[in-house]
């Protein structure tokens, strides 16, 4: 099962790229992360932030599979330990469908694409940068793995 991070922003700064690629290289090769970026949508002074949201929600829609599991990453969504997230993550790997981690712009996701999500899961309840958020899915993904396997990685 591939684990798709589609993520609204590119040009990250260095730090954030540093933080993503260390957690992504510690996956293994049967549960890889794959990261798709996604062009945020220019804003202009006609523009309103769900006309913005709608045009990414498009981009966001054109870089998944087909049939992909859609599970959204919001500070409204669902509080999941990372044990928690470790049995998800095995319920998921039984189907064998790949999973999709989407993570908003400036304004958000576009209110259709939670409503098309499969899960609605929060960091925290504070707002974060949506770079810093990716690192932390990453860093997450990993731990949730390394629990799977009994990996001295996460200590109870
Ligand atoms: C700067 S935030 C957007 C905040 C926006 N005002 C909203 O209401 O969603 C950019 C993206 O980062 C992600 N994000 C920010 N904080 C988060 C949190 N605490 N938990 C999960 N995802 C978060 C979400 O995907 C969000 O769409």
């Amino acid at each position: 099962m591939q684990l798709i991070i589609a993520a609204v922003g590119h040009k990250m700064p260095a730090w954030i790229e540093t933080g993503y690629a260390e957690y992504v290289k510690r996956m293994p090769p049967e549960l890889k992360i794959v990261l798709k970026e996604i062009k945020p949508v220019e804003r202009s002074g006609s523009k309103t932030a769900a006309t913005a949201m709608a045009l990414e929600r498009e981009r966001i829609e054109a870089a998944l599979p087909k049939s992909v599991r859609i599970i959204a990453l919001d500070e409204r969504g669902k509080d999941l330990t990372s044990v928690g997230l470790s049995q998800q993550l095995e319920a998921w790997q039984q189907d064998g469908r790949d999973t999709a981690f989407l993570i908003g712009g400036a304004d958000g996701l576009d209110p259709a694409l939670k409503a098309r999500a499969e899960g609605l899961i929060r960091i925290s309840s504070m707002t974060l940068p949506h770079g810093m958020v990716r690192v932390m899915l990453a860093e997450q993904l990993y731990r949730a793995w390394t629990i799977t396997q009994n990996h001295p990685y996460h200590r109870v």
